[in-house]
């Protein structure tokens, strides 16, 4: 059984369809790419998938139990976690207390959901930072609050939402690499990015959207070869050039 399996699922904003009918599943322990020029669906999915938007068509099932339409709340108590593109800490709570928000997801006590954060802190490499403002951390650090805040829910399936935007090449390095340490905890991926240069290299799989609809689905190789692919992908190219 999979571990995420979607059905069908369908979103649309007045006659815009964002998301037609797309399929697919996540296994345990896998890291599953999202990819797509803007305006794909990517962010639309995810956020239906974590409880976010309701569908408006299709089923979602994780660990084998319908959660379709599910609040996120319920979502994440069960094991979804999302992160979002535009982080959004707590920015007057400190770095620990910020973590601390997700840990109470599984413990009533200050005590345990300390301990806890701490673990995180120390694991995503926020622990000299404990008592920082939340706003007074640069942007990669924010990224990795987020990560560590999402941590501390001990999801089995993290959402992780453009994680990488916005970073330095060697802050991209450095969050490919924590990455690749949240999956060796046991805990499966599903990685939307833009940028397919990131998220090819740490996908077990990648699926591509373009347009709200699922245009091609494999292995990274698989994929980069797609000629559909590498046509949303030019045209994206000749965008991002022009623009
Ligand atoms: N709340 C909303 N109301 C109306 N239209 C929306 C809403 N959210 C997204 N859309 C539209 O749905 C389509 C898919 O958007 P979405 O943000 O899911 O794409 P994306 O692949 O995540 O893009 P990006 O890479 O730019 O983040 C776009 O045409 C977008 O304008």
């Amino acid at each position: 059984m999979a571990l995420l399996e979607i059905q069908k699922l369908t979103k649309r904003f007045g006659g815009l369809v964002a998301n037609r009918e797309i399929s697919m599943q996540i296994d345990e322990g896998e890291i599953v790419g999202l990819i797509g020029p803007n305006g794909a669906g990517k962010s639309t999915f995810f956020a239906m998938v974590a409880g976010f938007y309701q569908p408006d068509g299709g089923r979602i099932f994780f660990n084998g139990e319908d959660i379709t339409g599910r609040s996120p709340e319920y979502i994440c108590r069960k094991g979804i976690t999302r992160t979002f593109q535009i982080v959004k800490p707590f920015e007057d709570m400190t770095v620990l207390e910020n973590v601390m928000v997700g840990a109470f997801l599984r413990t009533a006590s200050p005590t345990r959901a300390r301990k806890e954060a701490e673990e995180v802190l120390e694991f995503t490499g926020l622990a000299n930072k404990l008592d920082w403002e939340a706003k007074g951390l640069t942007i990669a650090d924010k990224k990795r609050l987020e990560l560590a805040r999402a941590l501390a829910t001990k999801p089995k399936l993290l959402l992780l939402d453009e994680v990488m935007a916005g970073l330095t090449p060697t802050e991209t390095l450095e969050a490919v690499e924590l990455i690749r340490q949240i999956h060796k905890r046991g805990i499966a991926l599903f990685i939307v990015e833009h940028v397919m240069e990131v998220v090819m290299p740490i996908s077990h799989r990648v699926v591509v959207l373009d347009g709200g609809e699922k245009i091609a689905e494999g292995t990274p190789e698989e994929v980069a070869k797609d000629p559909r692919v590498i046509k949303s992908y030019l045209g994206e190219m000749d965008h991002v050039a022009s623009g």
